[in-house]
């Protein structure tokens, strides 16, 4: 397996920084992406980020791990060895980017910003829990920080070898 990691930012995260900061902070999603790059780098792993407001756009890009998705030959795979995403609003309604995720087979990490479960009731049930590796929320942005510790951590102990998993 590469040590190739997928960060997934989903709607509204383009407005970190400035979105409601008494929730979730004055760090914007570019410095959470060059900081999660440094890491990475660091740690000698592989990091694609990507963003979008689109449902079915995050579908395509958990699809193209496997080089699925629209216009793919099947030759395009973008193999990742785990996805780590911050479905935003979508963990409450999105039953398509949990279909893709698991469609896919990718083992994942969900982050959230802020304490879904102290927020909300409606925020307290995500569609991605019960099927994610790990769940962090409320650490703020350093939840992203400490997922890629995780999944660098899972990537070095099982090694590259075919069949490594989390
Ligand atoms: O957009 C978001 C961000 C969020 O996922 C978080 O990071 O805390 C929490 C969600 O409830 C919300 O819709």
């Amino acid at each position: 397996m590469p040590r190739r990691i997928l960060l997934i930012n989903g709607p509204n995260l383009n407005l970190l920084g400035t979105r409601e900061p008494q929730i979730y902070g004055s760090t914007t999603l570019q410095d959470v992406e060059t900081q999660a790059q440094k890491q990475a780098d660091a740690l000698g792993i592989q990091l694609e980020t990507f963003q979008s407001n689109h449902e079915g756009a995050i579908v395509d890009c958990i699809q193209k791990t496997i080089g699925r998705g629209p216009s793919a030959t099947g030759d395009e795979a973008e193999p990742v060895s785990a996805i780590i995403i911050n479905p935003a609003g979508l963990t409450h309604t999105s039953v398509v980017v949990r279909d893709a995720l698991l469609g896919v087979g990718v083992p994942f990490v969900e982050v959230h910003v802020s304490n879904i479960h102290a927020r909300e009731p409606w925020r307290h049930h995500s569609y991605f829990s019960d099927r994610a590796v790990a769940v962090i929320c409320g650490l703020g942005v350093f939840g992203y920080t400490a997922a890629i510790e995780f999944v660098a951590a899972h990537l070095r102990l099982k090694g590259e070898g075919p069949g490594a998993k989390l």
